[in-house]
């Protein structure tokens, strides 16, 4: 099943067409109604907890409020209304205002001693139009200090539900443990800053049909995406059958990004695997001697699925090795100082835009060279500096970092695995190795791309989940975590076709 994600413009529209066709003031009764039910499976059983309800001027205050009068029947309920001094409050809002006034909730302006055991954020939604300032800012200060659960309504106040980016210069956003988002899912609780402000991601859809739900803008990575290029292995397989694979970098003192890219496309399944060394390298690699080891200047670039780039340097041998690589027909994974080196050339990028049959693996500032903009304008829209990649160099694109975006076409994907152990050196090349081992096994650009960076993460994922980190987790433990979590893939998704 696929998950879409929707930009704030298509959530207004959905919202619009769904409102007209209903009595006024159904879809926040909905919206309360599923927050306050998911805020008492938070609570657990039991009553009388304090339960701190933050409700702001606008709509998201309306859906707080409902919450806060439907709670209020079972728990200690403190509410914080920031009314502001802008236009009169939705009919809905209004309503909302009357049943929490109705209710047994205490409304008061100043945060109480104590810490509670639940704060609800309705500051702020989809209507945040500058950052925080004054008596909100304050207040998401201090909750963000409390080690209590912090439920957002719709979206973490603060925070740009297109970008991810929290608003401002200088801005800040309430750090919820859970996000309950309404109608549609969001790119920005998933990309950029979403993962570290909105917690787990709840979606209620208010039961809008699907016919009034346009195109996604984005859609999550999850392997549903790429089920259909899991195989089982045939009993008559021979290595012939699951490609060749050479990483192409390891300029000298650099050799061990290569060997890491080998060993990641070794073990998610490649048949053969090299590592061709652009200065003279080692005879081979003692860990992992399947890999073959070769100088990059005699190797045939024409018989394998080619990763440039891990420690390649910036020689003209670097830039000799590109220009084969691009002259062969072999699908390219491109990395690091590959994308360097063509951020750098004018005649390395239309050589590229050329050929097309590549998936680069930028980190925002190799993403900042080739599109010649800076870092915070690359990660300010991480989905629209994706989209610009791929279509400019005629190629998937996949903006790594948290929330990796993967760009074709008309297509955005944003991931949604991994996790801040990764932020380690060496973990881009295993990236890069497992994209080159998908695409040698005969997976489509896209599909590689998608399903490289949802396996890379997977597998970090189940290294935390185990204890091996996020701190000290190294690039060099990824593949066995690969190769696990690709094998159960396998198992749950593929029906034997050979
Ligand atoms: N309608 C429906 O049926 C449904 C609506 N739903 C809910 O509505 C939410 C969207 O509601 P919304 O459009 O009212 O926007 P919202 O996020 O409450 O903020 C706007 C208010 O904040 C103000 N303001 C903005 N920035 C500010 C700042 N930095 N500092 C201070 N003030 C600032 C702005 O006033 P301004 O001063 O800009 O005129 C305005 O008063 C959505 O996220 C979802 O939760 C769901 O229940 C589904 C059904
Ligand atoms: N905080 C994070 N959360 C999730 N993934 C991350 C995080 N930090 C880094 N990563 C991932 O780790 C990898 C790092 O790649 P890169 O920066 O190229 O490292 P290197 O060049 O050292 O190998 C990318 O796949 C990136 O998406
Ligand atoms: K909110």
């Amino acid at each position: 099943m696929q998950h879409p994600l929707f930009s704030v413009a298509q959530i207004r529209g959905i919202e619009r067409t769904a409102a007209a066709g209903l009595e006024p003031g159904i879809l926040m009764d909905r919206a309360g109604r599923a927050a306050a039910d998911h805020a008492a499976d938070l609570l657990g059983p039991g009553t009388g907890r304090a339960v701190l309800v933050l409700a702001g001027p606008g709509n998201n205050g309306g859906d707080a409020l409902e919450v806060a009068a439907h709670l209020a029947a079972r728990e200690q309920v403190t509410v914080i209304h920031l009314r502001g001094d802008g236009a009169q409050p939705s009919f809905e809002t209004a309503r909302a205002i009357e049943r929490a006034g109705a209710s047994s909730a205490t409304f008061t302006d100043a945060l109480p001693s104590a810490e509670p055991d639940l704060v609800i954020d309705g500051l702020f939604g989809i209507g945040l139009t500058r950052p925080l300032e004054g008596r909100g800012r304050e207040l998401v200060d201090t909750i963000n200090e409390y080690g209590c659960p912090v439920l957002a309504l719709d979206l973490p106040s603060g925070l740009d539900a297109d970008t991810g980016a929290v608003v401002g210069p200088d801005g800040i956003a309430v750090r919820a443990s859970h996000t309950i988002t309404f109608i549609g899912d969001k790119p920005g609780l998933h990309t950029n800053e979403g993962r570290e402000y909105a917690g787990q991601v709840a979606v209620v859809g208010l039961d809008i049909s699907q016919d009034q739900f346009p195109p996604a803008t984005a859609l999550l990575s999850t392997p549903d995406l790429f089920a259909h290029c899991l195989r089982a292995r045939g009993q008559n397989a021979n290595k012939g059958t699951f490609g060749n694979v050479a990483i192409v970098g390891g300029a000298h003192g650099m050799t061990g990004a290569p060997m890491l890219g080998a060993r990641a496309a070794l073990f998610t399944g490649a048949g053969r695997v090299f590592a061709a060394f652009v200065d003279p390298g080692p005879a081979y690699d003692s860990t992992q001697p399947e890999v073959m080891c070769r100088l990059a200047g005699g190797f045939d670039f024409g018989t394998a699925t080619l990763v440039l780039g891990p420690g390649m340097g910036h020689s003209p041998d670097a830039v000799r090795d590109l220009l084969r690589a691009f002259e062969s027909a072999s699908p390219l994974v491109i990395d690091a100082d590959a994308l360097n080196l063509i951020a750098n050339s004018p005649d390395l990028q239309q050589r590229l835009t050329q050929r097309g049959n590549a998936i680069l693996t930028p980190h925002p500032l190799e993403a900042a060279r080739l599109l010649g903009m800076t870092v915070p304008i690359v990660q300010a829209d991480r989905l629209a500096a994706a989209h610009e990649l791929a279509a400019r160099f005629n190629a998937v694109a996949v903006l790594k970092g948290s929330g990796t975006v993967i760009a074709h076409g008309d297509q955005v994907a944003v991931n949604s695995t991994g996790n801040p152990g990764l932020a380690t050196a060496g973990t881009g090349d295993v990236l890069a190795g497992i994209c080159g081992s998908l695409l040698a096994q005969g997976w489509p650009l896209w599909e590689a791309a998608l399903g490289g960076v949802w396996l890379h993460g997977a597998a970090a994922d189940r290294l935390v989940r185990r204890g091996i980190g996020p701190i000290g987790l190294t690039a060099g433990e990824l593949p066995l975590a690969a190769r696990a979590v690709l094998n159960e893939l396998v198992r749950r998704y593929a029906r034997r076709r050979s």
